[in-house]
């Protein structure tokens, strides 16, 4: 999340309320590889998929915050600008979720509408990968802070890519490899707002669902992210807990892919978005979500052999799609329903060099 300062904006998130318990990672610590710190990520990683990434104490993070804060600046102006005109720059899935998602346009769990809007520049199009997309002015005018924003963005994810080549014994690159910046893929730059909900009529905004991608880093100031804690039914509401944000720290969660890449030894969470707690849903919630995609033509198959700690897949085990294809198999299954969202990976591991054989998706 941005600075204090930010959050002196919004009304205080209660202390009276259950929240998880993520693990705090420092970035400073895992810039100097430092041991401890890459292990306590590692495990995180498997056993929640989520963790406090804390930015504070170092000169990336800290420049990483400050245009965070003007990324939340943008959210506000563009999320709140007049619906006819943001229409113009509709998104269109399931092939682009890039553009703008106007209120209700998906389904909760009971089949109601979503309570959220978005807006989603696309990395390619912000690095001049690709050709540019149409904008509104708002958008095209702060290009430049964008395109640093992604970059920014990437570095951190790089290297929190190259601890898990460490840990998983691969050699050093292979994750980065799989989402560079220089080939054309899905990641994008989110930006959500959340009106406040009218008391006595509060709900989901955002249903319970996995990230499809890599990794996703989510800067947030007020609550309304719930996570879905390991081995509790979706359906339960008990098995939701609220994570707090925390100045100058993103949330960080891992998707799908790394799911079907480590086979299953690292954690997708089932998350979602509802009302935030006390005070606070009072007012609008902004978020800010970097969801990282790999390159389009990217394999999904085990990061396997060659000495990795990676179990082989057995016989019709390995996903042979391509990142792109892959993507668009999710998003149809998940909007048409015939795919139920659930927590996937962190399956039991031996890292002593020995293999476990397991499949990929068991919970
Ligand atoms: O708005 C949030 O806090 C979460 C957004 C999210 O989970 C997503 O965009 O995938
Ligand atoms: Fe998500």
């Amino acid at each position: 999340m941005p600075t204090k300062a930010y959050f002196d904006k919004y009304p205080p998130f209660p202390d009276d309320i259950p929240v998880a318990q993520l693990t705090r990672i420092h970035l400073s610590k895992l810039l100097a590889n430092e041991k401890t710190e890459s292990d306590a990520f590692f495990s995180a990683s498997r056993k929640l998929g989520f963790f406090l990434l804390d930015f504070e104490g170092s000169e990336e993070g800290e420049a990483f915050l400050k245009n965070a804060e003007i990324m939340f600046d943008i959210n506000k102006e563009v999320n709140e600008t007049d619906v006819d005109e943001m229409m113009k720059y509709a998104y269109r899935p399931p092939h682009s979720l890039f553009g703008y998602k106007a209120l209700g346009d998906l389904k909760v769990e009971d089949g109601r509408p979503d309570r959220f809007t978005f807006y989603t520049t696309s990395q390619d199009d912000m690095t001049d990968l690709s050709k540019p997309l149409s904008h509104p002015p708002l958008i095209e005018s702060h290009r430049a802070e964008i395109k640093a924003y992604f970059k920014q963005a990437h570095s951190i994810i790089s290297l929190v890519c190259s601890h898990l080549d460490f840990q998983l014994h691969l050699p050093p690159g292979t994750f980065a490899s799989m989402q560079p910046m220089t080939s054309p893929s899905g990641t994008g730059l989110r930006m959500l707002r959340y009106p406040p909900q009218p008391e006595g009529d509060r709900r989901t905004s955002l249903l319970g669902h996995t990230d499809i991608g890599s990794l996703t880093i989510l800067f947030n100031i007020t609550g309304g992210l719930q996570i879905l804690l390991p081995n509790k039914d979706p359906k339960d509401d008990a098995g939701w807990v609220y994570v707090k944000p925390e100045p100058g720290c993103a949330i960080v969660n891992l998707g799908d892919a790394m799911v079907e890449w480590s086979g299953g030894i690292l954690r997708s969470n089932m998350h979602r978005v509802t009302f935030a707690p006390g005070e606070q849903g009072k007012v609008p919630r902004y978020s800010l979500a970097y969801l990282v995609r790999p390159f389009g033509d990217a394999s999904m198959k085990r990061l396997a052999g060659g000495g990795s700690l990676i179990p082989e897949a057995e016989e019709g085990e390995d996903n042979e799609m391509n990142a792109r294809d892959w993507e668009v198999y999710k998003a149809i299954g998940v909007r048409s329903g015939r795919v139920n969202a659930s927590s996937r990976g962190g399956l039991p591991f031996k890292s002593e060099g020995e293999k476990v054989g397991v499949g990929v998706g068991a919970n």
